[in-house]
Order: structure tokens, then C-alpha cells, then sequence
């Protein structure tokens, strides 16, 4: 008897464990800037420091990144940040010994003072949960052995070293003592760009550019093995290959209508039951009809409106010239908009001059069922508007924010320094980079406060302002270091929960 009634008590114990295990892991998303409760991030790596003049181009990267003023002085005020609003208790009070000037631990997800967190999670973290699986271990390191053409010596050496050793060789493509297996990811810090949430679904990408493959590999392994995604497994997407792709000659594969490619900077859930998904230099045309008729098929959605953006490399992906901000503001690239002092500046241009970008912007709305009657939208402010009005049911009027101020020529400049690439925290409070000044007054114009992450962090110590009634603001990230390696917070952010609007 009582054995039995000590079994119910464990059942019933397990069972609330498990609901807040399953409330701890879901996984849902419906918009840009409902309040953000989970997601994945990757902390700068070592092999961020392995970039070398002749092969950033090929890395994509512009520069040479500093790599401890980048970790210190910026990227651990988005992760102070970050952890405030989503797990306040991990840094709350804590925030004078976790400055530029700490040892660090705290921010080092291989260390025992790592702050471990399940809001703000490190996709290294992970990695190395994965990797105490001895069968995915052995595949991982085959897999990856196998697209980085290593020896089959180094496949043996790699398999004797432990789970958190692993995933930072897996990633940084270093040894330990520095040793270099095979390229780093300088471009893991981009969590986005792997993967997109899609209300509860998980799209998976196809990187463009070898140099992200082995991101999507990882990515693979993860969203198909962890825990936390266990109950999502019939719920991740991946994209076909065009069967006839594999038979054209390699010159022809280059152009874009045969390939199959798709990063997650393309891909934004934008409301309840829209997705915009954009064609660019990495998204090809192709990737974007398989996502709108797997997204339509699994009833998703009910709406895609596919974005094309010209395919350049300032412009990668649609998140690098527009993101939203609050339910009625948005801020985006004027160059590529249809009015201000950049739009203007354009119309002097010369019958003789090189084409105008803005005529590469193709924006096509497609609803489920009606797939063959598209409508065009004529540009950017107008699609925006009206996700806003009738997708989000904002009731005041539409704000656009531009980029650079929309001044010639800081429009251009601003983005190049990612302006445009904001992560909401929540309706109406973004997070970006404090470089960009033009931009900044822009906010300020529209009636936003602008403040630094350690001023606002602050703040928020002294109790003068906290996450709950924070509104209306940019927080701005030091960015020297991280603008360099060109991508924003929205980059380095894939959300995997958010409230419902
Ligand atoms: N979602 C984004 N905009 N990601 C930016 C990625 C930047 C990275 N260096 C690349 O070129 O791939």
C-alpha cells in the first residue's frame, strides 16, 4: 500500500516535471517582437581568432577581429542584457563583478561558473549534451570528418576526447594546444542563420557559402538529437534539393535558379500566420517556393510573401535591411524605400548610370490555396504597413524608421554597420549597435530613448528601470569589434520563444 501510494507521489512528481520540463523546452514563435523568453546564441569562439587576412573574404568577414575586446567589451553586454530580461536572476545584482575587467568565467560555457542558462542558451551547450551520446558521437565526428576531408587517423584521434573538449573542436576546428584541424566558424556567432522558428516548427537551412556548411551540419545533429527539441521532431523542416541540379555541369550549378539554398537571415516569422522568406545572394528562388509549399502543406501559415532583395554582398540577407520594432515601427535600409533624401539623391542619376538597386525589389504575396494568383506589392513601406495594420492590428499610425536618418550617405554607410538588424526584446525595446549614430537619432526623433547596455544595466541595479516597464527604447550594444564581422544582434539571436502578440 504505502509503496503504492509512494509510486503515485513519484508519478505525480515525474508528471509536473515534466510538464514544466515541456513548458521549459517549447518551442514557439509567431512574430518579430513579442516578448522574447528563449534562445540560442554562440559566445566568439577561438576560431574567431583564427581569421586571417587571406581568407576572410572567403570566411565572410571584412576584417580582422580583436577577439578579447570583442568578448569583454562588447558581446558580454548582450549577454548581461540578454539574461536580464529573459533569466534576471542569473545577473540581477551581480552585474559591478561581471565587467570588461572580470576573469570571465561566468561568460565561458565550458566553465564551472558558466551562468547556464535554459532562457539564453549556448548552442555549444548543446553540442556537447549531444555528444555524451556515444553512437552520435562516433557519427558527428564521421560527418564532420567527412565534408572537412581529414585523415581517417585524425576521425580516431578525434573520438578519445570528452563531450565539452569535442564541441569546441567541432566548432573552433582547433585542437586544444591550437592546433588546426579544419577552418573554424568564424560565423557561428550568427545563431540565426542556422535554423528559424516558425510558430512550432523548425525550419533548418542550406548555407549558401561553404564556409557555413559545417554550421548546418551541427544544426542537423542538434535540433534532431537534443532533448529540448524531443517533442518537435516531426516538426522540423528541411528543404529538398533540385533533383536537377545534380546533373548540370559545375559551371551552370553556380547560377542561382538551380540550386537550393536558404539561410535563416532570409527567413522572418512576421505574424501569426505570415512568412516573409527573402531571395538574396544567399536564399535562392528555388528555396523559397520548397519553404512556402512545405509551410503550406503542414498548414503553418496561410501566407507567404517572398522578398527579393538584389543580390549583393552589403545586403546578404532581408534582416540586413529591414527588421521590426514595435508593433507599428519598423527600421529599414531608405535606399531601397521609396521616399527621403537617399530615394531622392537617386532620382539625379543619369539615364547612362549602372541600374538602380531599388529596381532589383520584388515583393510577391502569396496565399495558401491561391498559389497561382500572387499579388505584387509595390515596395517595402507598403508591405511593412500593412503587416502592421492588418497581420498585428496596430492601431496607430505606421512609422518608418531609417536608416542613417535616410541622410546621403549614411543610409548606405549605417547598414553597411548593421543599422537595420535589430533584436526586439519585446515590443517596442530593440537592442543594435551604438556605431550608428545617424540611426540613432532617428530613433530619438520617433520618440525613443536611446542608452547605452552598461548605462541601462545600471539602471536596472538601482531599480530606476527594470525589463517589465522598460518601453520605447534602443539599447545599444559597443560594437567596434562585432560590426566587423557584419551582422547585427538580430544575427546573433535565434529566438525560439516568444509570447504571443
Ligand atoms: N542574418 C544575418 N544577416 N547574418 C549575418 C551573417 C554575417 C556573416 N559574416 C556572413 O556573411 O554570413
Amino acid at each position: 500500500m504505502e509503496n503504492r501510494e509512494t509510486n503515485a507521489v513519484t508519478e505525480l512528481v515525474t508528471r509536473q516535471d515534466d510538464k514544466q520540463a515541456h513548458r521549459a523546452s517549447r518551442i514557439h514563435v509567431s512574430s518579430e517582437i513579442g516578448t522574447l523568453r528563449r534562445l540560442l546564441i554562440h559566445s566568439p569562439d577561438r576560431g574567431l581568432g583564427k581569421v586571417v587576412p587571406s581568407k576572410a573574404q572567403d570566411w565572410l568577414f571584412e576584417d580582422i577581429v580583436h577577439l578579447d575586446m570583442m568578448r569583454r567589451h562588447e558581446y558580454d553586454y548582450y549577454v548581461k542584457i540578454l539574461l536580464y530580461f529573459l533569466d534576471p536572476d542569473k545577473v540581477k545584482g551581480k552585474i559591478a563583478d561581471l565587467g570588461p575587467d572580470s576573469d570571465r568565467s561566468f561568460f565561458k560555457p565550458d566553465h564551472a561558473n558558466y551562468f547556464k542558462s535554459d532562457k539564453v542558451v549556448d548552442i555549444q551547450c548543446l553540442l556537447s549534451d549531444i555528444l555524451a551520446d556515444e553512437v552520435i558521437k562516433t557519427r558527428l565526428i564521421a560527418a564532420i570528418c567527412g565534408i572537412e576531408r581529414t585523415s581517417f587517423r585524425t576521425q580516431q584521434h578525434l573520438s578519445q576526447y570528452e563531450p565539452v573538449e569535442l564541441a569546441k573542436i567541432m566548432i573552433s576546428g582547433s585542437l586544444p594546444d591550437l592546433t588546426m584541424l579544419f577552418a573554424p566558424l568564424p560565423n557561428f556567432i550568427f545563431t540565426r542563420d542556422i535554423g528559424i522558428v516558425i510558430n512550432d516548427h523548425i525550419l533548418l537551412n542550406k548555407p549558401a557559402k561553404l564556409a557555413r556548411t559545417r554550421e548546418a551540419l551541427l544544426a542537423q545533429y542538434i535540433f534532431f538529437n537534443h532533448p529540448l527539441f524531443v517533442d518537435y521532431q516531426d516538426k522540423i523542416l528541411e528543404i529538398p534539393d533540385n533533383e536537377h541540379a545534380f546533373l548540370l555541369p559545375d559551371a551552370d550549378t553556380k547560377r542561382d535558379v538551380t540550386r537550393t539554398t536558404l539561410e535563416g537571415g532570409d527567413v522572418m516569422m512576421i505574424g501569426k500566420r505570415h512568412l516573409i522568406v527573402g531571395v538574396s545572394e544567399r536564399t535562392t528562388l528555388y528555396a523559397a517556393q520548397q519553404v512556402m509549399r512545405l509551410v503550406f502543406n503542414k498548414g503553418v501559415v496561410d501566407k507567404v510573401t517572398i522578398l527579393q532583395i538584389p543580390k549583393k554582398r552589403d545586403y546578404m540577407h532581408i534582416d540586413t535591411v529591414f527588421t521590426q520594432v514595435k508593433r507599428n515601427v519598423w527600421v529599414l535600409l531608405g535606399s531601397l524605400a521609396r521616399t527621403g533624401d537617399e530615394g531622392q539623391k537617386r532620382d539625379v542619376i543619369h539615364f547612362f548610370a549602372p541600374k538602380d538597386v531599388s529596381e532589383d525589389l520584388r515583393i510577391m504575396q502569396f496565399r495558401k490555396g491561391q498559389e497561382h494568383k500572387p499579388v505584387e506589392i509595390e515596395n517595402l513601406e507598403d508591405l511593412l504597413a500593412d503587416i502592421s495594420k492588418n497581420d498585428l492590428g496596430a492601431t496607430e499610425p505606421i512609422q518608418f524608421i531609417y536608416s542613417g536618418n535616410n541622410e546621403f550617405p549614411f543610409g548606405a554607410r549605417e547598414q553597411w554597420t548593421d543599422s537595420c538588424n535589430l533584436l526586439a526584446l519585446k515590443d517596442g525595446v530593440v537592442v543594435g549597435y551604438d556605431r550608428n549614430e545617424k540611426t540613432a537619432d532617428a530613433f530619438r526623433n520617433a520618440g525613443f530613448e536611446v542608452i547605452g547596455a552598461a548605462k541601462l544595466l545600471d539602471r536596472f541595479e538601482r531599480g530606476e528601470s527594470s525589463p517589465e516597464t522598460i518601453e520605447n527604447t534602443f539599447i545599444m550594444l559597443p560594437s567596434a569589434e562585432l560590426s566587423r564581422a557584419r551582422g547585427g544582434s538580430h544575427c546573433m539571436s535565434l529566438p525560439l520563444f516568444r509570447e504571443e502578440l
